[in-house]
């Protein structure tokens, strides 16, 4: 693993292709000192823990595992705290023991966390008050506050994107194999939350069945290892590739390239060009790769990317993340699934009901309905089963914290709410409570397929 990738045939490969979506870096040199500092740093996971996330996600695209991939849309410096650590992972905890015990389905547990610093964006430039200035694009890049010191992009701070990840997974790492993530804690998770929420009381009388079989297994003397510590993965957008390509290291077990960034990496929606720099990248190294797929993604594209990034039809190796809006869900989804199906590919087909359903409300706050969100997850689930196909998980932006981003959800939050604490740097995240309410009605709904 000290190897660094620029010295393998493949590891620079995407450096003459067009790469979307790269910071404007002012000082280059700064980034090439940068970029050297980085070479030389520990990685953050290990190749053998990418294999074996591989391995799981393989389960989901054979139909016998369902994948929960969740957490900020940004992820930023200054909330790398304990509190908000734990208040993420409490959440993705809860959603995975709703979807396992209500859904009967082993689940794969995957953070968008430890790395989601990197934001695409639609446009280069933010205006307000006839003050123009570069956009923010995450705290790896630039600064969220709207002063022109602040959003030129510094490459310091993609070292701070990695201490930033090294301590989260430090956190994260701890907190899943410590004892907080034991199953007997699934009541001491909702402490804080069941009295006032209607998600949490419904998340307590799970917790009490869930008891009851536990109690019941340990009368029968089974209490296996499983059920103290949970298998917890970490995950982002693979956008920087300065970033991304610096912490690529030769795996010394087979010679092979692995983004030691974190266990998964996914292609977004605007750095999938088949000819470009990302997918290019993704193409080499070893991890499970992700790609958005757009309502505006053919079938062609589609099995394009498969004989890209899983030329050996792998499964676990490709998943492919349809973001396609509550509305056209159900049109535009059939056609890629039916054909990457026929091709014989293995991919695992989730569902990110966030990204095609955003708008702005009248306040100016980017937000979106928790009954598109739903309806969205509602039409995945009826196109697979039409076409006999594994609907293999979600993908969402959610946080722990008690914030007004998302309207709906069974504690209803209304447009009116939105400024009370409305946190996210960039797209608006489901709160916990909206978080469980999803769980639950997806439980029921992969219960019924
Ligand atoms: O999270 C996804 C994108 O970065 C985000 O939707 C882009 O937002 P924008 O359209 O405001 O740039
Ligand atoms: C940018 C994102 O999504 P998409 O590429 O699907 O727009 C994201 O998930 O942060």
């Amino acid at each position: 693993m000290t190897v660094n990738a620029e010295t393998h045939a493949g590891g620079h490969t995407w450096r003459d292709l067009p790469a979307a979506q790269q910071p404007d870096w002012p000082d280059q040199e700064a980034l090439r000192d940068v970029i050297a500092e980085l070479q030389s740093y520990p990685p953050l996971v290990f190749a053998g823990e990418c294999d074996q996330l591989r391995e799981r996600l393989g389960a989901v695209a054979r139909g016998e595992a369902f994948l929960l991939q969740g957490g900020d849309c940004a992820e930023a410096f200054d909330a790398v705290s304990a509190e908000h650590i734990r208040n993420k992972l409490k959440t993705l905890l809860q959603m995975g023991a709703v979807l396992t015990y209500a859904g009967s389905v082993p689940v794969v547990k995957v953070g968008r966390i430890a790395g989601q610093y990197s934001k695409p964006r639609s446009k280069p430039t933010e205006t307000r008050d006839g003050v123009t200035l570069p956009t923010y694009r995450g705290d790896s890049v630039n600064g969220f506050e709207f002063t022109e010191a602040a959003r030129i992009p510094d490459p310091q701070r993609l070292k701070r994107m990695y201490h930033a990840s090294a301590a989260t997974l430090n956190l994260v790492r701890a907190f899943t194999t410590g004892g907080y993530a034991d199953l007997r804690q699934v009541h001491a998770w909702n402490q804080d939350f069941v009295k006032s929420s209607p998600a949490g009381q419904r998340y307590e009388a799970l917790a009490r069945e869930i008891d009851r079989a536990m109690n019941f297994m340990n009368a029968c003397g089974v209490n296996p290892e499983e059920f103290r510590t949970v298998e917890f993965y970490a995950s982002h957008e693979a956008l920087v590739l300065d970033y991304e390509s610096s912490l690529t290291r030769v795996d010394s077990r087979t010679g092979n390239l692995y983004d030691v960034s974190g266990h998964m990496v996914w292609i977004g929606e605007r750095t999938r060009q088949l000819d470009g720099a990302h997918i290019e990248f993704a193409s080499r190294i070893r991890n499970p790769i992700g790609v958005k797929l757009g309502p505006t993604t053919t079938a062609e594209d589609a099995l394009t990317l498969v004989e890209r990034l899983d030329p050996e039809r792998e499964p676990g190796r490709l998943t492919f993340i349809s973001r396609m809006g509550a509305d056209k869900v159900r049109d535009k989804l059939p056609e890629l699934v039916e054909k990457v199906t026929a091709s014989g590919a293995k991919v695992a087909w989730i569902c990110d009901p966030m990204h095609g359903n955003t708008f702005e409300a009248a306040s100016g706050h980017k937000t979106r309905r928790f009954d598109d969100v739903l309806d969205e997850v509602k039409g995945f689930f009826e196109v697979h089963k039409r076409l006999g196909t594994h609907p293999g998980g979600i993908h969402v932006e959610l946080t722990g914290d008690d914030v007004t981003e998302c309207v709906g959800g069974g504690d209803e939050i209304f447009v009116d709410d939105l400024h009370q604490r409305y946190e996210t740097a960039c797209d608006p995240r489901l709160n916990r409570s909206q978080s469980l309410d999803l769980a639950f009605l997806v439980a029921e709904m992969y219960r019924d397929q």
